[in-house]
């Protein structure tokens, strides 16, 4: 279990993270997610005691992780798979990993055949693809057989064998009764591998809730709507308040009215209708509307 209790960091003028409350429970993928500077890695990097906090605490299990001897059997982390040295194999790597963690040497060459790369354990990790990197730092996060796993955007560089496998990794390990923390900043990546999910903007905690409330709570469906009189009706419903979007294909986007309400509005004015479906927003909309004022970097954006 990971709790933090007002956790706050900052770095001169700016609060990467601000009076954080939370617990992430075992037996669950939880996602963490937060645009861009919202202050998922510096979280992490709190959690595992590469940061000091300004004030407030992170506890692992009841203890801060400094405090925890042989870290690797606690936590398993994978923060910046760049971060090796390239000029060692994948095997010497999680030797000295294992060595200094007090871990028997046999559990290198599980952990290498479990994330995949058996057949380049003795190869330099220089020459490894990003993927590649990816596994070896999942590999060494698994070394301890730790019941805590925190993992800082692991998708990246994976093929889509690759992220199916990794999806799979967390399901199992969560099943275990294991705690496991994947930031990301893509909810369309965690919609498929979190049951739960942490938002941060800022900072702050926006969310924390499973991903079944989190997609109800946000939902805001559209009624999509098909007339041959496409400007009739867009004044129609601005006029009764409603928002309204055409697309390419000639359909209205219609958010604020009930499918009911569209088409008593429709049939009231004598504007014909040929098609009228509901759409519920998808996770990621939902996850852009609830982060939407706290975005810090955003295209077309000049500050
Ligand atoms: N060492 C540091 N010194 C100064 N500012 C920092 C430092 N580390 C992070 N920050 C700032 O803290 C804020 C949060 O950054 P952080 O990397 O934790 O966000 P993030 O959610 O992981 O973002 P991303 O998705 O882009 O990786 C940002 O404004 C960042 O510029």
């Amino acid at each position: 279990m990971i709790e933090l209790r007002d956790l706050t960091k900052r770095y001169g003028r700016t609060t990467a993270v601000d009076r954080l409350t939370l617990t992430v429970r075992p037996g669950h993928v939880t996602g963490f997610l937060g645009p861009n500077g919202a202050g998922k890695s510096t979280t992490l990097r709190l959690v595992l005691g590469l940061h000091r906090p300004t004030s407030g605490t992170a506890l692992v299990d009841g203890h801060p992780f400094a405090q925890l001897p042989r870290g690797l059997r606690h936590v398993g982390a994978l923060l910046d798979a760049g971060d090796v040295h390239g000029g060692r194999s994948a095997r010497a790597h999680l030797r000295a990993l294992a060595r200094s963690n007090a871990i028997g040497r046999s559990r290198v060459d599980e952990v290498l055949s479990e994330v995949g790369l058996a057949g380049v354990a003795g190869r330099r990790i220089g020459g490894f693809s990003l993927g590649m990197k990816q596994r070896l730092g999942i590999a060494a996060a698994l070394l301890g057989d730790p019941p805590v796993l925190l993992f800082d955007e692991p998708f990246n560089g994976l093929d889509p064998e690759g992220v199916r496998w990794v999806r799979g990794l967390f399901q199992r390990l969560a099943a275990e009764g294991r705690t496991v923390l994947v930031s990301s900043h893509l909810m369309s990546e965690m919609a498929q591998t979190a049951d739960h999910l942490v938002v941060i903007g800022r900072g702050e905690l926006i969310a924390d809730e499973s991903l079944a409330e989190f997609a109800a709570r946000s939902a805001r469906p559209h009624v999509v709507v098909r007339t041959p009189d496409p400007t009739a009706l867009t004044t129609a419903v601005r006029e009764a308040g409603a928002a309204v979007e055409s697309a390419a294909d000639g359909s209205l986007t219609v958010t604020g009215l009930t499918p009911a309400a569209l088409g008593d509005l429709a049939y009231a004015r004598g504007i014909p209708l040929h098609e009228l479906v509901t759409r519920a927003a998808s996770l990621e909309e939902a996850f852009m509307d609830l982060t939407a004022d706290r975005v810090d970097y955003r295209a077309g954006d000049h500050r």
